[in-house]
This record gives C-alpha cells, sequence and structure tokens, in this order.
C-alpha cells in the first residue's frame, strides 16, 4: 500500500508503526512550479530515514515531479540505531554490484532543509533533456567486464541535481590550493567562481592565500568572474600555494570564524589527505559546510581517477626537452641525451613522454628497478644501440633509481614528502665514467633538465576543459550537499569520489601491465628483471589495468 503524506507529515511517520507499507509518497507544496523561487521544503534526514530501515528515497518523477518517494526495506520495521557516519558508504545491490558513496551533509544534520537547483531556470541548462543527474546514476570503477564478472564497484555519477542543500546568497566558498604547481590551476579556479556565480547565484567567493597555512594566517581575497576573467591563460596559481602548514583545528577554525560553508580543495594526493581530515573535523563539529577536493598532480598518482588534470600538458612540454635531447644526440658521434622528467614516486610523465616521443630509446621510472653493469644491464645496452645506431636518448624520471645512488637522502620537505637526490646529473656521470674509465669510448652525453618548466605553464586545450567539468562537477556536488568527496573522471564520466578512496594508496605504473609492454616493445629496452624477482613480486594482479595505472584490474589476470 502507498501513503500520500505532506511533509509535515514526516515526523507523525517517524511517530507510528506503519506495519504492511513500504512506499511513502511525500507530496510537498502542489504550487511549487508557479512559485520555484519562494519553495521550501523540508526532507527526512538520513538518520530519521533509517528509522525505517530505508535503502532508498528520492523523486518520482515519471509519476509526479512533486513527489518525493520513500522506499524502505523492512515495512514498519523501527530500528533506533544509528548508522555509524565515519565509516565509508557502502551501498549493495543485485548481482554484486557495490556503489562506494560519498557523505552527504544530511548524513549528519537532521531536518536539513532543501530548495530546488536555480538551473532549472537557466536557460541554457533548462532545454537539456534530462540535465539533472538521476538519483540512481553510477558509474563503474571496471569497464571491462566478462559475461559472468559481478557488476562490481561503483561511483556516484556526478552532475547537478534537482534539490541543492544551499540557498544562493547563503554561500560563502572558498577555494584554495596546496602542493606543487600544475597547469590548469587557475582554469580550475576561474570555472569554480564561474560555475557558483552563473549557474547558482553565488557572490561570495573568497580564495585562500598560499595554501592551507593561508587560512589561518593570511587574509582571503575576493573572487568574482572579473577577478578570474584571463587567469586561465596564465601558469601558476593566482592564490599561492605551499606545502606544509596543515593544522586542522586551526583551519577548521577559521572556516568557522569567516562563515565558510563550501570548501574546495584543489591538490594532489598530500592535499586530499588534508582534506580528508578537514572534512572529519567539520562532521565532528556538525557544521553545514560541503568540502569538495579537486585533484591535481602532474604525477598522476592519484588513484581511481583516469588521470589529473594538467597531466597531458605537463606530457606534451616534456617533448620539447626529450626533441632537444634527441636533436643534440643525433648531430654528434656517439651522442648520448639524458633528460629528467619530474615524477617522485611514480614514472607517468616519463612513461608516457617516452610513447608519445618515439625518439626515446630507454625509459627509467622509480617502479621499475634497474641495474647499470653486467649483462642485461644498462650500460651494455646503451653500449648496443651507439653501435647499432650511433646515438641514444635515455628519459629518466626524478625518483628512478634512487636507491643506487651512494646515500639516500633521508630531508623531508614540509609536507613530509622525502626529498630525492639528483638521479639526472648522477646517472650522467657514472655513463661518462663507463665509457672513458672502463670501455675506452668516445661518448658525447648532453644531460637536460626541464624541471619545473613542465609544470608551471598554462594547461593545453584539452586540460582547460577537464579542468572545467572537473570544477562545474566540484560545484553540483557541494550545492547538491555531497561533502568530503574528490570530483573525478572514471572511465571517461564525472563521479564523486569518497575521500577514503582517493587517500587510500598512491597511483603507480604497474610494469607487469601492457601499458609498460607497450613501452617496452616501442624502445626495445632490457626489461632489467632479475630472475629472482617474479612476476608476482611486480605488482598485485587486482592492481592490473590496461593504461598502466593501479587501482583497475586487467582482464588478463581475471
Ligand atoms: N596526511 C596529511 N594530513 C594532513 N595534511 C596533509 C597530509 N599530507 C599532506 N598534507 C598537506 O597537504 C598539502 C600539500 O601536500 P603535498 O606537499 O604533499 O602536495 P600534494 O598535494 O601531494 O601535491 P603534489 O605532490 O602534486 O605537489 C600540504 O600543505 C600538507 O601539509
Ligand atoms: O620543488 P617542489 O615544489 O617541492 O616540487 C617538486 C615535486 O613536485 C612534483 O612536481 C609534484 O609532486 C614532483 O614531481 C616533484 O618532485
Ligand atoms: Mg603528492
Amino acid at each position: 500500500m502507498d501513503f500520500v503524506i505532506a511533509p509535515s507529515s514526516f515526523s507523525s511517520l517517524l511517530n507510528h508503526n506503519y506495519n504492511k507499507n513500504n512506499i511513502f509518497y511525500c507530496c510537498y507544496n502542489n504550487t511549487f512550479n508557479q512559485n520555484k523561487n519562494k519553495s521550501r521544503f523540508s526532507v527526512p534526514s538520513t538518520a530519521a530515514l533509517t528509522k525505517f530501515n530505508t535503502v532508498a528515497f528520492g523523486y518520482d518523477y515519471r509519476r509526479n515531479p512533486c513527489c518525493l518517494r520513500i522506499a524502505c526495506s523492512r515495512p514498519g520495521v523501527m530500528d533506533s540505531s544509528k548508522p555509524d557516519i565515519s565509516k565509508p558508504k557502502i551501498v549493495t545491490g543485485p548481482g554484486g554490484y557495490v556503489l562506494e558513496d560519498v557523505p552527504h551533509l544530511s548524513d549528519y544534520i537532521p531536518d536539513l532543509s532543501c530548495y530546488p537547483n536555480p538551473l532549472q531556470d537557466n536557460p541554457a541548462y533548462s532545454v537539456v533533456k534530462q540535465y539533472f543527474v538521476h538519483v540512481d546514476d553510477t558509474v563503474p570503477q571496471k569497464i571491462v567486464v566478462h559475461k559472468d564478472s559481478p557488476r562490481g564497484i561503483h561511483f556516484r555519477r556526478a552532475g547537478p541535481r534537482q534539490r541543492v542543500y544551499f540557498e544562493s546568497d547563503e554561500v560563502h566558498a572558498c577555494i584554495v590550493t596546496c602542493g606543487g604547481l600544475c597547469p590548469g590551476l587557475n582554469t580550475v579556479i576561474r570555472e569554480i567562481v564561474c560555475g557558483l556565480y552563473h549557474m547558482y547565484g553565488v557572490k561570495k567567493v573568497s580564495g585562500i592565500d598560499g595554501g592551507y597555512r593561508g587560512f589561518y594566517a593570511k587574509n582571503t581575497v575576493h573572487l568574482d568572474p572579473k577577478a578570474v576573467n584571463n587567469i586561465h591563460k596564465r601558469g601558476g596559481t593566482i592564490l599561492g600555494t605551499s606545502r606544509g602548514g596543515h593544522d586542522t583545528s586551526k583551519i577548521v577554525d577559521s572556516i568557522q570564524d569567516r562563515g565558510i560553508n563550501q570548501v574546495y580543495i584543489i591538490g594532489g594526493d598530500g592535499t586530499q589527505r588534508g582534506a580528508s581530515v578537514i572534512f572529519e573535523e567539520i562532521r565532528k563539529r556538525g557544521l553545514k559546510v560541503s568540502v569538495a577536493g579537486i585533484p591535481k598532480t602532474i604525477d598522476n598518482d592519484i588513484p581511481v581517477i583516469d588521470k589529473s588534470f594538467g597531466f597531458d600538458t605537463a606530457v606534451e612540454e616534456a617533448q620539447r626537452a626529450i626533441n632537444a635531447a634527441h636533436v643534440e644526440a643525433d648531430s654528434i658521434d656517439n651522442g648520448i641525451g639524458v633528460v629528467k622528467l619530474m615524477g617522485r614516486y611514480s614514472g607517468f610523465i616519463a612513461m608516457n613522454a617516452t610513447l608519445a616521443s618515439r625518439d626515446v630509446d630507454c625509459c627509467l621510472i622509480p617502479e621499475s628497478p634497474f641495474y647499470l653493469e653486467g649483462g642485461g644491464g644498462l650500460f651494455e645496452y646503451i653500449e648496443r644501440r651507439l653501435k647499432e645506431n650511433g646515438h641514444m636518448v635515455i628519459v629518466i624520471a626524478e625518483g628512478a633509481g634512487q636507491e643506487l645512488l651512494s646515500e639516500s637522502m633521508t630531508q623531508k620537505d614540509a609536507s613530509g614528502n622525502k626529498l630525492l637526490k639528483d638521479v639526472g646529473l648522477w646517472i650522467s656521470q657514472r655513463i661518462k665514467d663507463y665509457f672513458s674509465k672502463q670501455r675506452k669510448m668516445h661518448i658525447n652525453l648532453k644531460y637536460i633538465d626541464p624541471t619545473y618548466m613542465i609544470r608551471a605553464i598554462p594547461s593545453n586545450a584539452s586540460d582547460n576543459v577537464y579542468c572545467t567539468l572537473l570544477a562545474q562537477s566540484a560545484v553540483h556536488g557541494a550545492m547538491a550537499g555531497y561533502t568530503g568527496f574528490t570530483s573525478g573522471l572514471v572511465n571517461g564520466r564525472q563521479t564523486y569520489i569518497p575521500f577514503n578512496r582517493i587517500i587510500e594508496k598512491q597511483n603507480k605504473v604497474v610494469i607487469t601491465d601492457r601499458m609498460w609492454a607497450r613501452l617496452l616493445s616501442s624502445t626495445n629496452q632490457p626489461t632489467f628483471w632479475s630472475p629472482k624477482v617474479s612476476i608476482a613480486d611486480k605488482g598485485s594482479e587486482d592492481e592490473l589495468s590496461d593504461n598502466g595505472i593501479c587501482g583497475q584490474e586487467d582482464p588478463r589476470f581475471n
């Protein structure tokens, strides 16, 4: 049996023990459509719904757009136990379906008001059929499946929702950028500001100056579409950035004192960890503040997502260094060009730049240990390439071969990241010494280190589009009351990923994966796999993928 009730009756729902029904329909304000801007309606909090062991609720679009449908799994059974909101929100369904859901403000704030999304009145969007994302839309993490595979893990699809949990003039948003620079930071800032302003009518946006410590150590800057109009054409971040300085309670105090209720945090793996603890503290204090992360890092070391913004731009810029190394090496007898590229723990930039270039004979990354001397070693390979071709190009990621350098570096940066020794200089010297002293062979080695040049530039066209989508998704998510999420691309779709998934591990190149195999077959370099190291040691089966990214299974091993 279905019930149709008025919104005011939600509380009475909780006071009765319904025995037979398992679906409630709540018709809220019937004048809603004529009087959109004035209408307010209240939905039951998650805590209230749990009393009914609720499995789902949402609008019954097809039957009545003004109708809230509440489905209860076990009709009439009152359950007074509260859900543990600190645990990841996992929703399971038939066929092995798993939704790794993101937190929502209503999980810990009872009886939150919500409002019709102002986008429904926006001429740019109201013509789009099904512009609002359906409440049940989710995106699978794994798209290569077998006939009998379980449906697997899914993430909530990003995009505008029919209801928002903030009124436009209630929002005070802030944006902060942390960690190293990355192409596209300014584009993301611009699009968050413009998205809030133009799509949701939000006028109050503050920029936090200089990373996390700016929350409590500096004044904020006011951001509006005029202030950010041309910033996407510049590299860097107009807000400044920093490492270290994360003091959770001072940051949350500052958020509270300033009356900020939407926090957009742009940064890499460290930044997302910082965002996660900020979110936890905000939830502990019961504040109506949405925390949204936007993943940034040229290293591409953030898991789950297809890739991070700015990565393609960095790879493109790295081509210029590789080209120069190739031209130099090719123009002289026994020329060797060595190019060092960024990539602290993950070799994605080196791998993709190598694959893109085709001029590289050897790519060395942190994930693939290598050795210099003896059969199958680097020196033997260099000598062979020089004999065959007269020149060669080596690309080395900054984090590669650190274990081979005499003393390892113990110093850390302000964020706790291990500082690295200059492996480019070291390897260049070792190659020179080997050929002049041991092989008595004259070589010409040119070492190119483009360092910051690949990240201190504006983003290219495709990264600009990507940044725009990430920023807009984050804005839609925060306005819809989601929190504790990172906006990210999964299998080409915009999604909301819970912080716990984003911070649980670092994304690394899997060297038993197809992508690395493609690179090996393109360069013809040795694998440097000593017989002692088995394939199983090189990466766990459930971390293999088709694109060299951990966390997505490769069907070869299923
Ligand atoms: N575990 C953590 N808890 C709280 N804050 C953290 C944590 N790890 C890092 N942070 C903070 O996040 C910010 C950025 O971290 P980090 O310098 O590691 O850069 P990142 O975000 O990983 O970006 P990238 O590696 O691309 O430069 C710093 O202000 C740092 O203090
Ligand atoms: O010198 P900084 O600013 O600490 O940044 C260097 C690091 O930042 C990155 O670009 C991103 O983490 C790394 O590749 C590099 O090791
Ligand atoms: Mg990092």
